[in-house]
């Protein structure tokens, strides 16, 4: 297959991009797949594709094909429902935490996302002293979400002064680290060999509270376990997956706290920040918005529900919009071509190979959404919208979709329709430039990891 020789000979050609060029692989595939064509070899044993008959070729709904083992073991959650590459564990993990993941199960949980969203409003309402970090401000939203979502309470993320909870903190140090260690496993167990008292000195700030709390949840949940302990609280995905896995291990609890925190948090508040740059920064998309909310919300006193949000059009063209160009997990979703060899493209791919496309080359496909990087609602507004949804797979496709699609959506359109509806603010510390860079580790990292601030001007009626 076509490709750079330094990249059939070794995976340091990828390393040297992510690292040495801090997360710009993705970036350079582009341009690998402009010299070479729609499959280059970009490892040893590893393609990537460029077309979008390769994304449904490979995260078909019925693909068999199970994750590359050599890159999920490097998140070290391997007993987690993103982490595992085990087809049996991975089927049952989902089935035990699909049904509250549904549409019926968010719905059911909206009054306590409607009751976080009124606290997060308020609190940033209240900052008209200092810009408020709108980074930190959606994490403090998604976090204590998916924190409900998992252990039955939030971890105070929104009432944590100035949003800077430690978790938050601690979750954008590991996303940063994990480039080294991907391309370098070996660094992550030195580092877990050292004296406590170094390993203390090494760790940013924010690891040990994130590390502590997950294990601190994952060693009450199975105390609660081995008592046969059953609480007449609501069910969360914990007291689920202790009721009904048998063989449950402390590290399986552990590994999928860990999942759902980076999961759960990055990726929504990511898309909020997009949303919440673009549209401050187009007078004209403001407008829009806004009068599209008022007329369905003239009073902001009242209750809005989300069922009425989501069939805003404008609102969805932006969430839309937003979840384009934030991408979520922007590397390629690598996979394993099991159990026999396979046509992709009309090329033979051999049985082993590791393959991939990612997100990127579905949502900048110049053929689907002409000027790609520019963010244009309208798009989304015109008859071909359905065509054009088939090139949105910030969730990604198959049988390894995200599970948190339902709750992501439900959490934009309110957390985004409050936002818009009731906050009257200038965007600050982030520019179209500085947009530009990001950084495509597993999550993305926007604006090349500065935080987007917000001065407060006031309330809307
Ligand atoms: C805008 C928000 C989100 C985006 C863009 C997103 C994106 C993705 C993508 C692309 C995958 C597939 C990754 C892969 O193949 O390696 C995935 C998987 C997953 N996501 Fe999400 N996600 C979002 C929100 C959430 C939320 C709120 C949760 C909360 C529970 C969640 C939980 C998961 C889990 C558990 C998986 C693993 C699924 C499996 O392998 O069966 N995600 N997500």
């Amino acid at each position: 297959f076509p490709g750079p020789r330094l990249a059939a000979l070794s995976n340091l050609y990828q390393a040297y991009y992510d690292v040495y060029y801090k997360g710009k692989f993705v970036q350079h595939l582009h341009i690998l797949h402009k010299l070479y064509g729609p499959v280059v070899r970009v490892a040893p044993n590893e393609l990537h594709f460029s077309s979008p008959d390769a994304y449904k070729a490979i995260y078909h709904s019925g693909s068999k094909f199970p994750k590359d083992r050599g890159l999920y073991s490097t998140i070290d959650e391997e007993f987690s429902s993103f982490g595992t590459w085990d087809p049996v564990f991975h089927r049952k993990r989902r089935d035990t935490m699909n049904p509250l993941f549904s549409r019926r199960a968010v719905l059911k949980l909206e009054p306590s996302i409607q009751e976080k969203i009124e606290r997060l409003i308020s609190r940033i309402l209240s900052s008209t002293k200092e810009p408020v970090d709108l980074f930190c401000a959606f994490r403090s939203f998604s976090l204590d979400v998916i924190y409900d979502y998992i252990y039955g309470e939030g971890v105070g993320a929104i009432s944590y002064p100035e949003f800077r909870h430690p978790i938050i903190f601690g979750s954008e140090a590991s996303i940063l680290d994990n480039a080294i260690s991907r391309h370098f496993p070996i660094i992550g167990h030195l580092v877990s060999r050292l004296p406590s008292f170094i390993q203390a000195r090494l760790t940013p700030y924010g690891v040990s509270e994130l590390v502590n709390t997950l294990d601190s949840r994952a060693t009450e949940f199975m105390e609660r376990k081995a008592k046969a302990q059953q609480s007449d609280e609501r069910e969360t995905i914990f007291t689920r997956i202790v009721n009904l896995e048998e063989d449950v291990s402390w590290k399986s609890l552990f590994d999928e706290g860990m999942n759902l925190t980076f999961a759960g948090t990055d990726t929504v508040a990511n898309a909020c920040t997009v949303a919440c740059f673009h549209v401050h920064s187009d007078a004209d998309i403001l407008r829009r918005l806004r009068k599209e909310l008022k007329d369905v919300w003239p009073d902001v006193n009242t209750k809005i529900s989300y069922e009425t949000l989501e069939k805003l059009p404008y609102l969805t063209a932006v969430i839309k919009e937003s979840l384009r160009l934030s991408i979520g997990v922007p590397v390629g979703l690598l996979r394993e071509i099991q159990p026999t060899s396979v046509q992709i493209m009309g090329y033979e791919i051999p049985r082993g190979t590791i393959v991939s496309t990612g997100a990127t080359f579905m949502h900048w496909n110049p053929d689907a959404f002409p000027d790609p990087h520019k963010f244009s609602p309208d798009r989304w507004l015109q008859d071909h919208n359905r065509q054009l949804d088939s090139y949105l797979v910030p969730f990604s496709r198959g049988p390894r979709q995200c599970i948190g699609m339902n709750l992501a959506w439900c959490e934009l359109y309110l957390v985004l329709g409050h936002f818009f509806r009731k906050i009257d603010l200038e965007v600050r510390d982030v520019s179209h430039q500085d947009m530009q860079n990001i950084f495509y580790y597993f999550v993305t990292v926007l604006a090349g990891g500065k935080h987007l601030k917000g001065v407060v001007k006031g309330m809307l009626a």
